[in-house]
């Protein structure tokens, strides 16, 4: 001992040590026992400490969605995930939760976790939200969507045609999920900016942007949990990043090219937007009122990675879902074969948009999809500012987080009988659900309120007629895949199948 007292600085490391202990304790206790969420149903551990999350969503690769759902079947449709956050699954509830009328706020330790913080996405406050969404909307519109589609329909034509050409009777692979990629990559880069990359005719349809956007994808448990990582990773010259994370190159590089065409459109080398009917995005924005309001460089460079990013990866991922069940089940294909034969006697010449949305059997394929491939998987977390929120006896302070995962309602076996399998004809004859509602109230893969998704009309489009115009005219065969490449392992803000897939396969009949 006389040694020790000798040594200062080891006084100081045990009695800091001592303080941390008595500091962790003192919070779980706090947690667990004295905390307004005290009261919530949930495991222990979830309620004493935030790391289980990052365990399950970080280390083990986006699994907390699935604690989630145990824990639900365990505790009830009431849970605490972690010591600030409560989950609901009770489908009913969902729309009374996201109503148009709630003026719910996002997370802010969220702002920055994509990189983008200036988009409307990641607007925080309501107020602000609603008066940002006010000025992207109306490009958004049905009837906007409608005047565009003949463009989409071009854009199939294009891709089958590609197929019919390069890959009919070769025995040469096409991954559906690039094709899928490229298609609603050139439509989207088309009406936002007038802008064609023409990613169809990229070699096996691999374009850049989609793999940026995967690869952002696969960084977001990190940036989620870790926000300042994503802070380091922008003060880092973007060389030592490609060194450090390959997969990142691309995600410079999508951002590098956005920021690139809205400073062309800014600085008028780019007046596509003359030689096109459609008001595009970007070109409007530029020339609104909005400019002397604070309209930045970096405000729209943001935005533009916001609506890509959203607007490619999830339309992307519902059309290969629908693509492989089509093809696995044969007896859909028939049924939505014949349906569009006879809807469409020359392929050449495809119905319009609002004509194939008359399809019975296409709409219901369309609905099951969008409802198999879950779009956003993360949960949807807000907080009320302005009051607290009941869920029957349960109370939820103002200003506490709170959530539902389309993911769980999706998959709500007393909403949807077999939820986990791909069947169609659920949606057929205006199916109304036990409670007595329409179905379709219950298909909440665009989200809903003042935040659902700003492109699900253009979504719809693409879904719609890529679908009518490709399995019209196209005949495929899976090769080497089954529902393993497609089935979610992880969430990482949207569903990811296994490591090893290699995507949704075919051959071209
Ligand atoms: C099948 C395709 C799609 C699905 C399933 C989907 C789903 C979603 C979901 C669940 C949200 C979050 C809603 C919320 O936070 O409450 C969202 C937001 C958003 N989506 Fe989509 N989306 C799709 C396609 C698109 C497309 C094609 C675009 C662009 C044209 C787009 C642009 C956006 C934007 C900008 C937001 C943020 C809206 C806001 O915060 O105000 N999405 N989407």
């Amino acid at each position: 001992m006389a040694i020790l007292s000798l040594l200062p600085g080891y006084r100081a490391i045990v009695l800091a040590a001592l303080g941390s202990i008595v500091y962790i304790i003192g919070l779980a206790v706090y947690r667990l026992y004295l905390s307004p969420l005290a009261k919530f149903p949930g495991p222990k551990w979830t309620a004493a400490t935030g790391w289980v999350e990052v365990y399950w969503d970080v280390l083990k690769g986006g699994k907390f969605i699935f604690k989630i759902e145990e824990w639900h079947e365990k505790y009830g449709p009431i849970i605490r995930i972690s010591p600030w956050e409560v989950h609901i699954r009770d489908a009913e509830f969902y729309d009374q939760l996201y109503s148009v009328k709630s003026r719910f706020s996002k997370m802010p330790h969220l702002k920055e976790r994509f990189g983008i913080p200036l988009s409307t996405f990641d607007v925080i406050e309501h107020e602000h939200h609603h008066r940002r969404r006010a000025a992207v909307g109306p490009f958004f519109t049905r009837q906007k969507v409608i005047d565009f589609s003949p463009y989409i329909t071009t854009r199939v034509a294009k891709l089958c045609a590609i197929l019919e050409a390069d890959y009919k009777s070769t025995g040469k692979i096409v991954t559906l999920n690039e094709a899928f990629g490229a298609l609603v990559s050139d439509a989207l880069t088309w009406y936002t900016y007038a802008l064609s990359y023409n990613f169809l005719e990229y070699p096996d349809f691999k374009a850049p942007f989609t793999t940026a956007i995967r690869n952002l994808a696969y960084a977001i448990p990190m940036s989620t949990q870790f926000p300042w990582f994503v802070a380091v990773m922008k003060m880092l010259p973007e060389k030592w990043i490609g060194i450090l994370d390959p997969q990142m190159k691309a995600v410079f590089e999508f951002h590098g090219e956005l920021r690139n065409q809205i400073r062309r459109i800014g600085n008028g080398d780019n007046d596509g937007h003359k030689s096109v009917t459609h008001r595009t995005v970007f070109h409007e924005l530029l020339a609104s009122d909005l400019k002397k309001g604070g309209l930045s460089e970096d405000l729209l460079h943001h935005e533009a990675a916001s609506i890509t990013a959203a607007g490619i990866d999830t339309t992307k991922s519902a059309l290969t879902m629908a693509s492989f069940w089509i093809l696995q089940k044969p007896d859909i294909y028939e049924k939505l074969h014949q349906e569009l034969v006879e809807a469409i006697p020359d392929a050449e010449n495809m119905p319009s948009l609002t004509d194939l949305e008359k399809l019975p059997y296409l709409y219901a394929v369309v609905q099951e999809s969008l409802r198999m491939s879950y779009g956003v998987t993360e949960r949807l977390t807000r907080t009320n500012p302005s009051g607290p929120i009941q869920y029957g006896d349960y109370i939820i302070p103002a200003d506490t987080a709170f959530s539902m995962t389309s993911y769980l309602q999706l998959r709500s076996p007393e909403i949807f009988y077999q939820p986990d399998e791909f069947i169609p004809e659920r949606w057929l004859n205006n199916p109304v659900s036990s409670t007595g509602h329409p179905l379709s109230r219950y298909l909440s893969v665009f989200g809903k309120g003042p935040r659902m998704c700003l492109g699900m009309n253009f979504a719809q489009a693409e879904m719609y007629l890529a679908l009518a115009g490709v399995f019209r005219r196209m005949k495929f065969e899976l090769y080497q895949t089954d529902r393993s490449d497609v089935d979610m392992t992880g969430s990482f803000f949207v569903p990811m199948p296994k490591d090893e897939s290699h995507g949704v396969r075919v051959l071209v009949k």
